[in-house]
This record gives structure tokens, sequence and C-alpha cells, in this order.
């Protein structure tokens, strides 16, 4: 966003009433400025795939406009829609491609409202000057909770119990049915989810075993093993908790099946790229697997309703819905009313901070950057967010634009191709900000520029 896109940036209210204050509550403090990009009704906010309603109340006490939908929209629709806003709420479905955000000319910020990011292009989005955020733990506790039910249920058959009762048949039975406690948890990906997961299960009486990249200290007394294999050949349960990438796809396959003990069960609950489903079904049909729990799918449907989950979707879904002892779930890992309200309230105000202060802290794709809050007092001051290429030179001409004022702070960073500089400058006219936005913005490097006072 620039300001010359929204109208004058002489069009600013730079002494913040008692109740703009009071609402924004824990954005901006009560002794200090609140900076804000010229109006804020005029920042434009889409929200998609039913993002909550902590969400929706923050943006609308900040006096933006909301635009809400409870599912993805199509990528025609997406294309249009992107064009007109500054910030843009989405969750796992909506895939931000540089195909659509090529179209999104206004575009600041993306709010990731769950952890997975990969469903975003972050190097095109950083390139153009775009932050993207996300909540970086915020449901890690419902997932690890999640995979405890699922390893009882798996351990006890309660999904085919269930199904059977539910269609009139009694069988009771206990054959190749097990207490969890003794038994070995394998979990790949020690990070918030499986690090969470691995003190709910030891408390359970399992045995844990991780497998992670990166060395992590173990909690509890759980056992960090040097190699995958290591893990699949000692696990009884063998759960994934990584992000979806080039390494991790199809990350548990045939090989993979066939390493493990006979009888072994499977969970996923992490990206549906993670485990070649295809190779599943036939490790359970030869009996090789036990049972296995998939909450997430290489393709899911963009909303709710019956028959999305098909063959035409993902080609494997009848047959794996034909099997015994599997329990399929519809992403709803991190869906619960205490993981979505505080999703909402985190990313929300993330993106409010950087919309409204420029602060950039939280970002995943995008140079960490943040200044302390201007003074009420500080009158004519103005914040300069500048974000450019990250190549030799630009620090010199940016500050020689600015020399003529008195440089209060200043901070600049880079991440990869992209660098950012905040800069609270003193002293400065109303009549001189047009030129100084005019003149940032000629510079060879620049990505964007915003100023806010
Ligand atoms: N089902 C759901 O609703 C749901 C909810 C939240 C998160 N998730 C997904 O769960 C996954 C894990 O989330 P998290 O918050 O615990 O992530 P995290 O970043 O905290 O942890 C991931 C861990 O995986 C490790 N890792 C990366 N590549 C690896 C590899 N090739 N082999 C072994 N370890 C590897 C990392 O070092 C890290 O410790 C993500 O894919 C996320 O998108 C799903
Ligand atoms: O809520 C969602 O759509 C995604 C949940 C989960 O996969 C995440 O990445 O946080």
């Amino acid at each position: 966003m620039s300001i010359s896109e929204s109208g004058s940036p002489h069009a600013v209210s730079t002494s913040p009433t008692q109740s703009y204050l009071a609402q924004v509550g824990g954005i901006s403090s009560k002794t200090t400025k609140a900076l804000k990009p010229f109006s804020t009704g005029d920042i434009k906010i889409l929200l998609l795939e039913n993002v909550n309603s902590t969400a929706i109340n923050i943006f609308k006490n900040q006096g933006y406009q909301v635009e809400f939908y409870k599912t993805s929209l199509p990528e025609d629709e997406l294309i249009e829609k992107i064009k007109d806003v500054h910030a843009i709420g989405i969750r796992s479905k909506t895939k931000l491609t540089s195909k659509i955000l090529q179209h999104a000319k206004n575009l600041v910020t993306i709010g990731c409202f769950c952890i997975g990011t990969n469903q975003v292009d972050l190097e095109y989005a950083g390139k153009a000057g775009i932050a993207v955020f996300n909540s970086p733990f915020s449901n890690s506790r419902s997932v690890a909770e999640l995979v405890i039910a699922e390893i009882i249920t798996l351990a006890r058959q309660l999904g085919d119990r269930s199904i059977e009762m539910h269609t009139g048949t009694w069988n009771k039975v206990s054959a190749k049915c097990w207490e969890i406690r003794g038994k070995t948890l394998g979990i790949v990906g020690y990070g918030h989810i499986g690090s969470q997961l691995s003190v709910l299960a030891e408390s359970m009486g399992m045995n844990v075993i991780y497998y992670d990249v990166t060395m992590i200290m173990a909690l509890g007394n759980s056992k960090q093993v040097e190699t995958l294999d290591d893990l699949l050949q000692r696990a009884d349960f063998v759960t994934l908790h990584v992000p979806a990438t080039a390494e991790t796809k199809n990350l548990l396959s045939t090989p993979q099946f066939a390493a493990m003990k006979d009888g072994a069960y499977v969970i996923n609950a992490s990206r549906g790229t993670v485990i070649d489903i295809p190779a599943l079904i036939e490790a359970m049909k030869a009996g090789k697997i036990a049972g296995a729990a998939l909450d997430v799918y290489p393709h899911e449907p963009a909303k709710n309703g019956e028959g999305l989950f098909s063959n035409q979707l993902n080609g494997f879904a009848e047959e794996l819905c034909s099997l015994r002892n599997v329990i399929l779930t519809p992403h709803i890992g991190g869906s619960t009313e205490e993981a979505q309200s505080a999703i909402g309230i985190e990313v929300a105000t993330s993106l409010t901070k950087y919309i409204n202060e420029g602060n950039s802290l939280g970002a995943v794709n995008f140079p960490e950057v943040s200044l302390r809050d201007l003074d009420l007092d500080q009158e004519n001051s103005v914040r300069v967010l500048y974000i450019h290429q990250n190549v030799p030179g630009v620090l010199k001409t940016v500050n020689n634009i600015l020399s003529n004022h008195n440089i209060e702070k200043q901070f600049t960073d880079s991440r990869g191709d992209v660098a950012y500089l905040m800069a609270d400058i003193s002293e400065v006219d109303q009549t001189d900000i047009k030129s100084l936005y005019e003149q940032l913005e000629q510079t060879p490097y620049k990505i964007a520029t915003r100023l806010l006072y």
C-alpha cells in the first residue's frame, strides 16, 4: 500500500481520541501516540475460511472495513477480491499462489489464522513486500489432545465398534485390542506439537522416542533417536508432526511401512503430503499396519458438505474408507473453541500492529523489525516504513532523503533478498510528507513505502 493509493497523505488524524485508545487496548498503550495509516476506515480486510469472531472484533474496533466469508473462494473470485484489499486472513485451504498474489496491488499483509503457512507462496509475498504472519502454537495443544484420543481409539478399535453399533451389530471382542500403557510412541518432528504430545503420552504410561532433523532437548523420559528408521523399527505408534516441505513429501511410503513393526499404527495430523496414502492402504491390506488415523489429505475440500471427500478429490478415497480401523477426520486437529479464539486474537493483533505501526515481529517471510512507540506529544513525527531490495547503497540513499529531519530512531534488518527499514523522524512539516514519500518511492531498489503519522 502506498499513501497515494488511498487518498491524500494529509488526511490523517495525528491525535487519537480517548475512545480510540480505549478500543485498541493492548495494541497501543495510552501513553503513546497511536500511529494510523491515514484513515483506518480506508483499510480493507478480506477474511476467508470462517476466521474466528475474535479477529473480526479486533479489526472492526480499529475501524477497518471487514469482508467475511465462511469458506475459501474459487481462484477467479479470489483474484477479483484480492485486487482491492490491504490485508487478507485465511486458514489452510486458501492457496495464495504467485498467480493470485500478482493481482494484489494494495496488499500489505497476509494473516494465516493457523500454524501452517505452506498454502502461501512466501517467497513471492516477501519479494512483493507483503509480510505474512501466522499463529505458531495456539492450536498445538488441541492437536496433541486429538492424537492422544486417536492412539487409544486405534488401540481399542473404537471406530469400528462404534460404526458396528450404529448399524445394529453387537461385537464384543478383545482380540488385537490393547492398553497403551508400556507401548512405544514414535514422534516424527519434535516441535510445538510433537513435544506437547510427548508429555501427555508419558503421563499415560507410554514410552516416547522421537526423530527430528535438529537436536532438541528431550522432555521427561523421552529419547531422541538418530534416524527415522531407528524410530520406525521400535515404535508401536508412529505419529507425524513435521511441516510440509520438499524433504517431508512422502516421508512415510512403502519402504518406511515395511521397516515398521508388524501391527504398528500410523497417525498423521501434519500435512497431507507427508504420507503416501496409497502405500499406506497397501500396507494395511497386507496386515502390516493395524490401524491409521488421518486428519489431513493431499487435496481437501474448500468448504463443508456431503459427498466432498470422494475419489474425484483424492483417487484413493473410496478404498481408504473401506478399510477397517481407519479413523478419518476433516482436518480438525486445531479446531477447538480455545484454539480458534486464541488464534483470532493473536493473528489479528499481529496484522493490526503491522498495519498501524509497521511492527513486523513474528513475520514468517520478512525481516522482523520493531520500533518503540512514539510519545503522545511527538506531534511532528513521522514513521517511515521502507521495504527494499537487499543490495548495497540503499541506506545511504534513504538517509540522505531523511537527512533534513532529526532521525529519532531507526532499525533495519534483512531476510534473503528483502530488507525493511523503520525510522521515526521528527520536525516534519505536514507539507514535507508528500515530498518525502515521493522521493522514497523514486529510489531504485524500493519495494514499498509507507509513512505513518
Ligand atoms: N491437523 C491440524 O489441524 C494441524 C494443526 C496445527 C499444525 N498442523 C501441522 O502440524 C505440523 C507440525 O506443527 P508444529 O507446530 O509442531 O511445527 P514445529 O515447526 O513447531 O515443529 C516441526 C518440527 O519438525 C521438524 N522437522 C522438519 N523437517 C523434518 C524432517 N524431515 N524430519 C524430521 N523432523 C523434521 C522440525 O525440526 C521441528 O522440530 C505442521 O505441518 C503444521 O502445519 C496441523
Ligand atoms: O485451521 C486450519 O485450517 C488449519 C489448522 C492447522 O493445520 C494449522 O496449520 O494450524
